[in-house]
């Protein structure tokens, strides 16, 4: 069987907003990918996790989002992983676990810029091509992958895809904070994703 061509979408999504699912949802659609998974991070390395929902509830509203997608899968292969969770590891891991499947990234602009802090990122774009979604709210994305040697026109490493999708400038943060300051944020989640977070009462 030829094997499934798969971005790996991986995130906190604390919560899952419309953002998440366009970018999931146009790289299935306009690229050559066969299916997106996103990839529930219960600890991403780089970021404190005092705001962060119970890991389950994050999954759940993942799960209620891409439900009417085909093309789109939540995956929680990272709870059972050691914590922080490098993503290094999880690649490895998922290797091993589905091998019928060729993998590649997808990550916003902004985790792009926080990408050679990652370990081991030189194994992770030796190994795998790295589909980037454009970003915009913290200013230009300067990362080695991106300066051009003669400051001119951008170049950027050959593993890694600029793909020209249609910018939403919206974040978890936002919605996070939009909720605590009794702010109707109702339209940049899910309908099914707002009535879970609302019925539980969450980020107020
Ligand atoms: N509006 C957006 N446009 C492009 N990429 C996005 C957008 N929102 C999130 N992403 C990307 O989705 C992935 C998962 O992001 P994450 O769960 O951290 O969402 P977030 O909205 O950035 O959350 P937070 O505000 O809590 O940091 C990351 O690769 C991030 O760059
Ligand atoms: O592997 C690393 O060193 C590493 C460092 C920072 C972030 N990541 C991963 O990047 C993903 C995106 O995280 P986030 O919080 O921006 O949604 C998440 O799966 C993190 O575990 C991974």
């Amino acid at each position: 069987m030829k094997p499934k061509k798969t971005g790996l979408f991986f995130g906190t999504f604390n919560p899952i907003h419309i953002g998440h699912l366009i970018i999931g949802n146009y790289m299935v659609e306009f690229s050559d990918l066969d299916e997106v998974w996103f990839v529930v991070t219960p600890h991403n390395p780089l970021k404190k996790k005092k705001t962060l929902l119970e890991d389950h509830h994050r999954l759940a509203m993942v799960r209620i989002a891409v439900e009417d997608f085909p093309k789109l899968r939540v995956s929680n292969v990272e709870f059972d992983l050691p914590q922080p969770n490098y993503t290094i590891n999880t690649l490895v891991h998922l290797e091993e676990k589905y091998p019928n499947h060729t993998y590649c990234l997808i990550m916003g602009e902004d985790n792009l810029k926080s990408f050679p802090k990652w370990k081991n990122y030189n194994i992770i774009l030796d190994r795998y091509p790295i589909y980037v979604y454009p970003r915009i709210s913290n200013g230009n994305v300067d990362s080695q992958f991106y300066t051009s040697p003669d400051g001119g026109k951008k170049i950027y490493h050959e593993k890694i895809k600029m793909v020209d999708a249609p910018i939403i400038e919206l974040s978890s943060t936002f919605i996070r904070k939009g909720i605590k300051s009794g702010k109707n944020i109702r339209p940049m989640l899910p309908a099914e994703v707002w009535k879970y977070l609302d019925e539980m009462n969450f980020y107020k």
